[in-house]
């Protein structure tokens, strides 16, 4: 059976680094006689030029219908200026959640290889294996009411909504317990319980679930102190389960433990498992176009694809061995370079890997 996997390269770096990921996954569909086909699509600021809206309903048909989808990245200071409803932005918000990707699963994995490229101590990474689960189509991203209003006094007033129902709350709580089940047993859920009441309720059920999974052991955090934490004594977490907007920002702070953004994978999924697959990093208008961006987090993230939505452990497994391999051989791109190791570009980086599979 034929299975489809739709790209959604997107802007900035995103085309560099998708041609890359696309090249291995074209590679390991031959060599594992995976029987992928291939699709694309526009999103993004791509979609806003050719199309005027950054979420063509050709592309959301599109992406409903494949097995797997792997995105780049959107945004760029070209469509800055536009209104909210507009940006690059929402197309990638408006995938997550007709798709109601609610789970997102960012691992924050130290490549041993990778030690002095961090900018903490080697003793304090070496080893790193975080999972950061977070709850990724509700929270202060999408709840109603949101917008700029005028006040009577004549001033404007920005507002959002932090809104959970119990509902989403449960389920986002049960794929972090399930995860920590897989892994060491620990779960640490990150609120912001001493402010903010919607928090409070999560706290409530994070606790209630755990009386389902009693080898689970639960902690709870404030997110200020989570942050300060995971650059202080990392290791002490296993899996971190939090809301949108907290998971958003920690995860970028996690990404920066394993050396660089562009190692930092994700994966967010349905309650059928279908996935959408991409790196945590953005666009990175800074670099894009110069051949300089790091497609590892990509090509991770396509391996990770291939393991939770479409099954294949074994191909995913060569993609991430051969990752390692290229990380033995020294080679770096400019963002994980130290001072032993050969410098390459993306598409270099991409031959490597191919070479290495
Ligand atoms: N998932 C997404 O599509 C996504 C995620 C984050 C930001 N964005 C968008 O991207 C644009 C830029 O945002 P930003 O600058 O805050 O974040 P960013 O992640 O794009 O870049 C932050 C820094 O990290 C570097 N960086 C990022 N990815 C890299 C890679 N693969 N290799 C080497 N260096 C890399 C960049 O050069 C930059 O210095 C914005 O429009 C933002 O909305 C999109
Ligand atoms: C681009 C933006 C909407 C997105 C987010 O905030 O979720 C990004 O920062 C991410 O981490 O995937
Ligand atoms: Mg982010």
């Amino acid at each position: 059976m034929s299975r489809t996997v739709l790209l959604l390269p997107g802007d900035g770096i995103g085309p560099e680094i998708v041609a890359q990921a696309e090249r291995i996954l074209r590679a390991v569909n031959e060599k594992f006689d995976l029987n992928l086909t291939f699709e694309s699509a526009l999103v993004g600021g791509a979609a806003l030029e050719e199309m005027n809206t950054p979420l063509p309903d050709a592309t959301l048909d599109r992406a409903t219908k494949a097995d797997a989808i792997l995105l780049g990245a959107v945004g760029g200071p070209k469509w800055d200026g536009l209104p909210m409803a507009e940006r690059p932005e929402k197309g990638l918000l408006g995938l997550r959640s007709k798709l109601e990707l609610f789970a997102n699963l960012r691992p924050a994995v130290l490549y041993p290889q990778l030690a002095s490229a961090s900018s903490l101590k080697p003793e304090v990474v070496s080893g790193l294996d975080i999972m950061i689960v977070r709850e990724l189509t509700g929270g202060i991203y999408f709840g109603q009411p949101r917008g700029v209003r005028q006040l009577e006094s004549g001033e404007r007033q920005g507002f959002n909504t932090y809104t959970y129902t119990e509902s989403e709350v449960r389920r986002i709580g049960r794929v972090a317990f399930e995860a920590a089940q897989q892994r060491n047993k620990k779960l640490c859920s990150v609120d912001k319980a001493n402010v903010l009441e919607v928090t409070v309720m999560w706290r409530e059920i994070m606790n209630d679930l755990q009386r389902e999974y009693p080898d689970v052991e639960l902690s709870h955090m404030y997110v200020d102190n989570a942050a300060m934490q995971l650059v202080r004594a990392p290791k002490q977490f296993d899996v971190i389960v939090t809301g949108n907007m907290f998971g958003d920002i920690l995860s970028d702070e996690a990404a920066m433990l394993t050396g660089s953004i562009g190692m930092l994978p994700s994966a967010s999924l349905n309650s059928e498992k279908q996935g959408m697959y991409e790196p945590c990093h953005g666009s990175a208008p800074d670099i894009a176009g110069q051949g300089m961006a790091n497609p590892l987090a990509t090509i991770i993230s396509a391996a990770m694809m291939l393991r939770y939505s479409l099954n294949q452990e074994e191909a995913a497994a060569a993609i991430e061995a051969a990752v390692s391999t290229v990380l033995d051989q020294g080679l770096r791109t400019a963002d994980i370079m130290s001072e032993d190791g050969t410098r390459v570009s993306t598409s270099e980086m991409g031959d490597a890997v191919l070479a290495a599979l």
